[in-house]
Formats: structure tokens, sequence, C-alpha cells
């Protein structure tokens, strides 16, 4: 089986390549890759996997790596998934993750393939959802707050569209927040890990600077999410969605709490009024049981020793820049 995997380097698909390489020998992974990505979180796996070159803005090039490929599974990884930006790039975002993701189907169409594709939305398509409208199905309302947000609604409906037109087996998720050791230092939890890490370095000083800490959160560990990702292509239904995520539910001021009790010395914290967005959603609780009940999957690693691998990853970079 021939399993292509776009975003490859990031934090979701390099934990998926090393998930997959581990548990399913019998699968041949390919990564896509852009010609300057940094290959850093796959350094462990190069010999393993087989990279090849290619970019959603580029038709062509993913029509080249569909024909030559011939994928049986595609995991569709590769996305802008930063709202704040989205808020300043709001045309960029859209192009690399509506006009991208067009592509990428289309690439499969000409090719002549028929693969199952995974398309990643994500839980900000609900938006901003009113207390009576939680725990969040997928039959909640639409009402994308941000660029970011209306490029995921957009990547999600075409994707139901060209499995309704032409019958391409993809299958959605909408995945709410995951982390782990390797997430990007933008996102709340993993900024709080790395400002806490340079300050028990004494590189930067205290406080931690943070946004709105108001906002509600389940946490699902990345490494419980690209088993998810597996499952749903093996058990989940083509056409549908599926709305996954973490069971504990708590503030990102829970989980910056939850760094200061780790931390080395002691932390102080100051909101940075840059860290405001124009639209904040605030209040996220997935209902999971459509994919539980298709899949069985259960979460099995528990958000404090998600936010401690984080801590030690930021820690460990540090260490290793400084030699
Ligand atoms: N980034 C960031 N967010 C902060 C900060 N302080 C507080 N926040 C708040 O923390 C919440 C989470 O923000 P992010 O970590 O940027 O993530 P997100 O907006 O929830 O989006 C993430 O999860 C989605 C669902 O899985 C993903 O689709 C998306 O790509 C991203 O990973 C938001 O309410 C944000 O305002 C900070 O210093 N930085």
């Amino acid at each position: 089986m021939r399993v292509l995997i776009t975003g490859i380097t990031g934090m979701v698909g390099s934990h998926l390549a090393e998930y997959i390489l581990e548990n399913h020998p019998e699968a041949e992974v390919y990564g896509m890759v852009r010609w300057r990505s940094p290959l850093d979180n796959i350094q462990g796996i190069l010999e393993k996997v087989t990279l090849v070159n290619g970019d959603l803005r580029d038709l062509n090039s993913l029509i080249k790596i569909m024909t030559d490929i011939k994928p049986d599974r595609i995991f569709h990884l590769a996305a802008q998934s930063y709202v704040t930006v989205s808020f300043d790039q709001p045309a960029d975002t859209l192009e690399t993750n509506v006009i991208g993701t067009t592509n990428l189907m289309d690439a499969v169409r000409w090719a002549k393939i028929d693969p199952r594709i995974h398309i990643c939305s994500s839980s900000e398509v609900y938006g901003q959802v009113k207390e009576d409208e939680v725990p969040i199905t997928e039959h909640n309302p639409l009402r994308p707050a941000s660029p970011y947000a209306v490029s995921k609604v957009g990547e999600d409906m075409i994707s139901l569209q060209y499995f309704l037109s032409y019958g391409i087996k993809t299958i959605r998720t909408r995945m709410f927040t995951h982390t782990g050791p390797r997430r990007g230092d933008v996102f709340a939890e993993s900024t709080f890990a790395k400002q806490v890490a340079e300050i028990e370095a004494g590189l930067k000083p205290n406080p931690v600077k943070v946004g709105n800490l108001d906002s509600v959160r389940t946490i699902a560990d990345v490494r419980d999410a690209v088993r998810a990702y597996w499952l749903l292509l093996e058990h989940g239904e083509p056409g549908e969605v599926y709305n996954i995520g973490g069971e504990e539910t708590m503030t990102v001021g829970d989980i910056l709490d939850i760094y200061k009790d780790m931390a080395t010395c002691e932390i102080k914290h100051e909101v940075d009024p840059a860290r405001l967005r124009p639209s904040d959603v605030t209040l996220q609780i997935p209902d999971i049981s459509k994919f539980q009940e298709v899949t069985g999957w259960k979460a099995k690693i528990p958000p404090r020793k998600t936010f401690e691998d984080l801590l030690n990853y930021h820690r460990h970079l540090i260490k290793k820049q400084s030699v």
C-alpha cells in the first residue's frame, strides 16, 4: 500500500509518518515537501520515507506526484494553519487551503486514481458557539470567525463536492486542539512552553506574554491524533465528516498554570495586546461519538503528559541551540 502525506514536515505529518512506519510496515510512505521545507521534524526517518517535491498551488506538480506514485491513501495535512496570521494574510490563507485542496483533488482526477483521502478540516469551522450549543456535533451550524476558519469551511465543502460530483473518496475530520512535541511555537500552549523554557534558561525576562486566557479547549495529544487519522481511513465512510478531539476541558489559562507548576522557577505572565484577536473562538468542546462509534478510538495520553513532553521538547531545543 502506498501512502502519501502532504505536510509531512509539520508536527502532525511527522508523527503520522512515524506511526505508520512503526505500526504498518507494509505501507510505503511518501511525503510531499516544498523545496525550502525544513526537514528537522523528519530527520529520524529520512531514510525510511520517500520525499517528493510539490506545491499545493502548482497543479502540474501535484499531477506529476499522483501519476508517479499512484497513492492508495492520501493524508492531506499541508495548510496555512495559524489563525492569527490569517487575519493579516487572508488571501494567502484561502489560496493555500482552498485552492490548494482543490488542486490536490483535481490532480487525483487527472491521474485517474481512486485513493481514500483524509481531508483535515478543523473545529474552527464551527466558530463561536453559544453555551447551549456544546458539546459540538457535526450538525452544529458553521459560523467561521477568522479567514483561517473560512478557508477550512471552503476546504471541507470542496472536498464534499468532489465526492458528490466525481466519487472521489474524501473523508473529512474536524479536529479540535491537538498538540505535543514539535508543535509550532506560534500556538498558545507551545509559545507558553517555549517562553517558560527560555525564562528557565535565563534567555528571556519574566513574564510570559499571553493573549486571551479565557478560551475553553479540549486537548488531544498529537500521537493519539495520528492514530485516529489512520483509523479514519481504515473505517470511515467516504463523503462523511467526523469530529475528533480530547475529552478533558480546560481554559488556556489553566494550561499556563500547568506550566507554571512544572517550571523550575517562578513564572509570571502579562497580557500582550498584540496577541488578542479581532474575534476569538472561546468555547470548543466536541462531541466525538460519531467517530468513536465507527473506529473505537480513545485518547490514551493525558493532557498533563502532553504538556510535559512539549515543555521538554522546547527545553531540549534551547539546549541544542546553545551548544
Ligand atoms: N496563538 C496564541 N493564542 C493565544 C495566546 N494567548 C491566548 N491565546 C488564545 O488561545 C486560543 C488558542 O489559540 P491557538 O493556540 O492559536 O489555536 P487555535 O486558534 O485554537 O487553532 C488551533 O486549533 C485548531 C483546531 O484544531 C486548528 O485548526 C488550528 O490550525 C490551530 O492548530 C485562542 O483563543 C487564543 O486567543 C498566545 O499567546 N498565542
